[in-house]
């Protein structure tokens, strides 16, 4: 008998999860962003319900009207190198981005972590949204949106050609005849192309899955077609599963188009959950939580998305304010969706941040519920699988206890991991290396 399709979950690790004032909440560990045992509580949570990976997501700019998850957290590959030695199937995914940090290092970074995990590392390549990024890096200026996507393509091919720079079996460690590697294993990249110049090869043995899994984040048109290029994974959101469904269509095809096959890609769609004994019990929980936030906070929040503008100076009860094309260079797809969204609605000011701030959840009510909106995004070819979060600071326990039970019921999700690395796991095939690919050989490297 074939075994029935299976969707597949990563769970964010994100602070106290809900919303952003949810570390307020009485159930809250209130420094959840900074508590490696709390980190460690929830990865091994997640690995006992057999979550497909874990995943970190990151920022490089704060104002002291930031959220307070972003005041004070890890560096994703930092919490991920700890908990990977506290885990044994689960897989890491740290957020990095293209626009501040070079090709060398972070390849560098993800072999390592591939390494150090026996094979379950993945990179979630992001660009930056944030303007005040280049005050941090040394720079005059951040690069425009479109921009930063051209830099992430030649940055990512880059990245898996130093990937490549050692056949799987190269260090050959002979201690009678004194060679440590194979010359002829060992494959130098010599990339010159317009953003970098990177020579190789890299310091690291070729990692256990070839190549750690490739995510991307960013849903704009320029962010479809470089997952469609360069990734192996998508995490996006969306409204609706019919929206969700023309946007995996779209990457699809536009993956066909690349020489790739449609089921090279993994999308997955950030969603998050309340579950109550009723779904009037989940609404309490929801308005419990959303309480906890001010105007004043939410209006900061709505400021990030646009390049930290002052909401407050506006009357929070009149329309949303034109505010031109802020946003454009940031978080593009987002704050088109939140100008769409007040438009569309006619929204105040003070609806459309708190609306933004306090998210309503994509799945809410009984677990049976949760479950019944999770299989019909996934039956009717919306997504491949979901990224939860707690819509309040105890939701994903409350997932993993009552509603991973009723997908495993349902045949819909596994009882035990199928392979030992993160692209086994996803059902990825393994990567070739390119220069084996092309049968091209280099001389050993005489330093
Ligand atoms: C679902 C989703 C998650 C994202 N996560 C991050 C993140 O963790 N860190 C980050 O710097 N940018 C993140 N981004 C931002 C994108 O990488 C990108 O810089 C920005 O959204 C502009 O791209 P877009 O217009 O293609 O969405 C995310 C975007 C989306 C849509």
């Amino acid at each position: 008998m074939s075994q029935k399709k299976q969707l597949r979950l990563g769970a964010i690790i994100q602070g106290a999860s809900g919303n952003m004032s949810a570390w307020r909440h009485p159930d809250a560990v209130s420094d959840a962003s900074i508590n490696i045992q709390f980190c460690q509580q929830l990865a091994q949570r997640a690995e006992q319900a057999k979550f497909d990976f874990l995943f970190v997501a990151d920022g490089l700019y704060i104002t002291e009207k930031s959220i307070p998850h972003f005041l004070n957290r890890f560096e994703p590959i930092t919490l991920l190198s700890a908990l990977s030695l506290v885990t044994q199937k689960i897989g890491l995914v740290a957020t990095l981005s293209t626009s501040y940090s070079e090709p060398f290092t972070v390849a560098r970074q993800f072999a390592s972590l591939d390494h150090l995990s026996s094979g379950r590392a993945g990179w979630n390549v992001v660009t930056s949204p944030l303007e005040g990024s280049a005050k941090n890096f040394s720079r005059d200026k951040h690069p425009e949106h479109d921009e930063r996507y051209r830099i992430a393509s030649e940055y990512v091919s880059v990245v898996k050609g130093l990937w490549d720079s050692w056949e799987e079996d190269a260090f050959v460690r002979n201690k009678n005849t004194g060679q440590f590697f194979a010359p002829q294993k060992l494959h130098t990249l010599n990339h010159h192309g317009k953003y970098f110049s990177v020579q190789g090869p890299l310091n690291v043995g070729r990692s256990p899955q070839g190549r750690p899994v490739v995510f991307q984040a960013g849903a704009s048109e320029q962010g479809k077609a470089f997952a469609a290029e360069a990734a192996d994974a998508i995490y996006t959101r969306q409204e609706t599963p019919e929206l969700a469904r023309a946007f995996r269509l779209d990457v699809q095809r536009q993956l066909v188009e690349n020489g790739r096959d449609a089921e090279d890609i993994r999308v997955f769609q950030g969603i998050s959950v309340i579950i109550g004994d009723s779904p009037a019990d989940a609404e309490r929980k929801y308005q419990e939580t959303a309480q906890l936030v001010t105007l004043e906070s939410a209006l900061d929040y709505l400021g990030r998305y646009f390049e930290h503008h002052d909401f407050a100076q506006y009357d929070p009860d009149a329309p949303f304010p034109d505010i031109g094309d802020l946003g454009q260079n940031s978080f593009r797809s987002t704050t088109d969706e939140i100008k769409r969204n007040a438009r569309e609605h006619g929204l105040t000011l003070r609806q459309a941040s708190l609306e933004a701030a306090t998210p309503r959840p994509t799945f809410s009510g009984t677990a049976e519920n949760v479950a019944d909106g999770l299989e019909h995004w996934f039956t009717s070819g919306a997504t491949d699988g979901f990224i939860v979060r707690g819509g309040t600071p105890t939701a994903f326990d409350d997932f993993i206890d009552s509603v991973i039970p009723i997908l495993q019921a349902r045949g819909l999700y596994r009882t035990d991991y199928e392979g030992d690395t993160l692209r086994g796991n996803l059902g990825l095939g393994e990567p070739e290396n390119q220069f084996t690919a092309k049968g091209v050989h280099s001389d050993a490297l005489t330093v």
